[in-house]
């Protein structure tokens, strides 16, 4: 089973960034390129259905698997990018994270208003990263209709902030 394969291969590292936080280490999955396959494929096979016009990656660590799982569907890959990073016009949102703030950008013709997409990024844990993405594309009147995560760390209860406007959040692999 996918979950199992993905907990086999990533790496727990203890007070990184900051004491006190288990860092999900998984630079490990990117060794293995018949595991990032099988990714690839779950993505696609759970989120197909909710035709998505294009797939909207977080920067830095949901752009690894973003443009394949696009590729796959057939569809674009957009950037959302950490402050300072995107030229032309952009707009901007600023969030707490389990260890930090930080700020993410998306530029203002990123996509035509009325799109549907999916949010991806490697690793659900507070939410505030996923949430802040949401509010920029709702303030460019994008429909946010799933949320694709390799790993959900539930006890930080992002879930449940996902799941208040009945939106689908999938993740692969789930800490308890
Ligand atoms: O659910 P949250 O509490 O918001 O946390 C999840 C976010 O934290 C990590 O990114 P980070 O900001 O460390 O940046 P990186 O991907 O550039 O390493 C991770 O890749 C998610 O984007
Ligand atoms: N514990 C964690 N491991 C890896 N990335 C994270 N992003 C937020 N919390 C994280």
């Amino acid at each position: 089973m996918i979950e199992e394969r993905i907990k086999q291969t990533i790496r727990d590292i203890y007070d990184f960034p900051k004491p006190g936080i288990i860092f999900k280490d998984i630079s490990t999955i990117f060794l293995d390129a018949a595991l990032c396959k099988s990714i690839v494929k779950s993505f696609v096979d759970k989120i197909r259905h909710l035709e998505p016009d294009a797939i909207v990656g977080l920067e830095s660590r949901g752009f690894l698997l973003g443009p394949s799982i696009a590729m796959e569907l057939g569809i674009p890959f957009v950037l959302i990018r950490k402050e300072g990073k995107l030229p032309g016009k952009c707009i901007h949102e600023t969030y707490d994270l389990e260890y930090g703030t930080a700020t993410i950008e998306i530029q203002e013709n990123a996509l035509a208003s009325g799109k549907k997409v999916i949010i991806h990024d490697d690793l659900l844990a507070t939410g505030g990263t996923v949430l802040a993405a949401s509010n920029l594309l709702h303030k460019l009147n994008i429909e946010v209709v799933g949320y694709a995560f390799i790993i959900e760390l539930s006890a930080l209860l992002g879930r449940a902030k996902l799941e208040e406007n009945k939106t689908p959040v999938i993740s692969l692999a789930s800490y308890t």
